[in-house]
Formats: structure tokens, sequence, C-alpha cells
């Protein structure tokens, strides 16, 4: 396989998993958005720079996530390795249960794919099953490829993912805290089997919650239970499951982000205000974390050759 480019813009949206009940297999991506810029260069050096999240704290050489991915995807589609420099603007809080580990894998696969000479020789399911390699569930990722509300499974062939409808009027919130959770804690604290009751009443969830995304908002609440992870990850998530109660107690569809600790709340537009008024009242609950409200990516990841004319 040759290389048909030598710099490549990426653009890659967070995404929200779980939503839920749908642990590992829902995710919807936000309107927050790293951005890449990647260019060959003639020697062999990679040369990383990071702005926005992440600067000063992830590597800038050849153990960034973004370049194992890359080049993991140039090395399995035999595409010759090359000298690297990217730049890295990153909006995506890290450790926060909006997928920046996701969306940094997905924009070194596309990043990859965006060099090839003949792009079309990796498919959407072929970046989704690279990217769930690295991630090991495929629910951040499907939304980071494809946007909008994605439902993620496995097959004997691999990861698979189909787009859900979700109503327009649907606004999500996030509550994004300081402190950072690494997503490898919270699923250790996950116990191996749970019971035959709470594996039904999550069945029964996530399957009313594609029918509350796409037409039904007022059952968002009823459809965003969930008894299979949220519950267990409290003791490492304190203030964030604290939140979830008091916001759910209001009758809002708060659930946990991803791994957490940020809270995603999704309510209709109308009650957006009564939402806002609601956080403004919890004061102590909410104290120094960002609300944040980016819409719905409707696109996924995005990459761009960047030629001499453009
Ligand atoms: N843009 C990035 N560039 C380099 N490394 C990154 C980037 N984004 C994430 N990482 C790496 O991934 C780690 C965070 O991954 P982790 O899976 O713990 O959380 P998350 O992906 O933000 O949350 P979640 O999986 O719950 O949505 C960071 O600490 C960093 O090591
Ligand atoms: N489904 C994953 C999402 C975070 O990567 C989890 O909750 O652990």
């Amino acid at each position: 396989m040759q290389l048909g480019a030598d710099h490549v813009i990426v653009r890659v949206p967070a995404t929200s998993a779980n939503l839920g009940p749908g642990f590992d297999a829902l995710g919807l991506a936000l309107s927050l958005h790293d951005e890449l810029e990647v260019r060959l260069v003639a020697s062999d050096d990679v040369v990383v720079d990071v702005h926005g999240e992440g600067a000063g704290q992830v590597p800038t050489n050849e153990d960034h996530l973004v370049v194992r991915a890359l080049r993991h995807t140039l090395d399995l589609l035999g595409a010759p390795q090359t000298g690297l420099r990217m730049t890295c603007a990153n909006a995506i809080p890290h450790g926060r249960g909006l997928g920046s580990s996701a969306a940094a894998v997905v924009a070194g696969v596309v990043a990859a794919r965006a060099l090839l000479a003949d792009p079309r020789s990796l498919d959407s399911r072929a970046v989704l099953s690279i990217a769930t390699e690295f991630e090991g569930h495929p629910d951040n990722a499907a939304p980071a490829i494809l946007g909008g509300a994605t439902a993620a499974w496995s097959d004997d062939d691999g990861p698979r993912a189909v787009g859900l409808e979700v109503d327009p009027s649907i606004v999500a919130t996030v509550l994004v805290p300081d402190a950072r959770l690494a997503t490898s804690r919270a699923r250790a604290v996950l116990p191996a089997t749970v019971p035959h009751a709470d594996a039904a009443f999550n069945a029964g969830r996530s399957a009313l919650l594609v029918e509350a995304l796409a037409r039904r908002p007022e059952l968002l609440l009823d459809a965003t239970e969930d008894r299979l992870h949220q519950s267990y990850r409290a003791g490492v998530m304190a203030a964030s499951a604290e939140l979830l109660r008091a916001l759910r107690a209001e009758g809002f569809a708060a659930t946990i982000s991803g791994a957490g600790p940020t809270v995603l709340v999704l309510t209709p537009d109308d009650a957006v205000a009564d939402l806002d008024a609601t956080l403004a009242g919890l004061v102590d609950g909410v104290a120094g974390w960002r609300a944040l409200r980016p819409g719905v990516d409707p696109h996924g990841a995005r990459a761009r050759r960047v030629t001499a004319s453009s």
C-alpha cells in the first residue's frame, strides 16, 4: 500500500458512552473536538506539539496515543512508516468520561487512512475494528467515527455499529468535574457477574432508550436507568454519584458519561431552563464543575488532505 498525501488535518468529536443502560454498547458524539495536523517529514523523527487538553501531560514522542494508532494502522496495511510532525489542538478533557482516548485512537486511524494513496481501502468498519483493538470496547469509537448516536456490538467478524435516530429537540448537557478518573480504574470496580434480574432490567431500558432518543424524549428519565455499572462505580466517583442522584430526583435524565466522572444530562429543549435553575440551586454539588452544552455532532471523525492549492 502506497502513501498518497503528506499533510492531513483531522477533526474528531468527544463522545459520551453508555447513556445509562447501554454499557459498552450505546454512545453519542458531541460537538467538542480535537483537531490535529499531521505532516510527513523526511527524517525518522516524531515531533508532537500539544495545545489545550493534555498539554504537558501526554507523551510527545512515539508513545503518543495518536502516533501509536497511526503507526499501527500503517503497519496493518503494509504502508511505509515515516517521520511525522503533528500538532494537536485538544478540546476534549482527558480521563473525564468524554471519550478522549477513543478520539485520539480514531484520529490516528483516520489520519493514516487519509495519508494512503487510496483512502477507500479502509472503510468505517475497519476503522472501528482497529480503534476497538486499542480501546477494548466499541461504544466510544463508534460515535467518534459515525457521529450522532450509535449502537455497537461485536460478532465473530469483529465490532460493528449502526447509527440511531436522535430527536433534534434533545439537548445534551455535560457537567465536567476537575477530578480525573482513569477508565481502567472505573472498570476495575465492576463485578464479574451481575444478577439476571439486573441484566433483564437493563435490556428493557436500553431498548426503550432507542425509542426515547428517536421520538419520545419524555421517556428519557425511565429509559436512562441502569443497574449494571453506575451504582458499582459510585465509590470511586462519589461527587458524581451524588449529583446524578440529585438531578434524577428532580426528574432529569442524568447518567454517568462513559466511565465518569462527568455527568451527562439529556433533556428536551423545553426543559433546559428548568435544568439550569436546578443546577444553580445545587451550588455545592456543582461548584468548580464546568457545564458544557456542546450539541450532538452529526458527522463523526473527518480528515482532509492539505494540498499546495488548498
Ligand atoms: N488527545 C490525546 N492525545 C494523547 N493521549 C490521549 C489523548 N486523549 C487521551 N489520551 C490518553 O488517554 C487517557 C485517558 O483515557 P481514559 O480511557 O482513561 O479516559 P477517557 O477516554 O477520557 O474517558 P472514557 O473512556 O470514560 O470516555 C489520557 O490520560 C491519555 O493518556
Ligand atoms: N463503556 C465504557 C466507556 C468508557 O470507556 C465504560 O463504561 O467503562
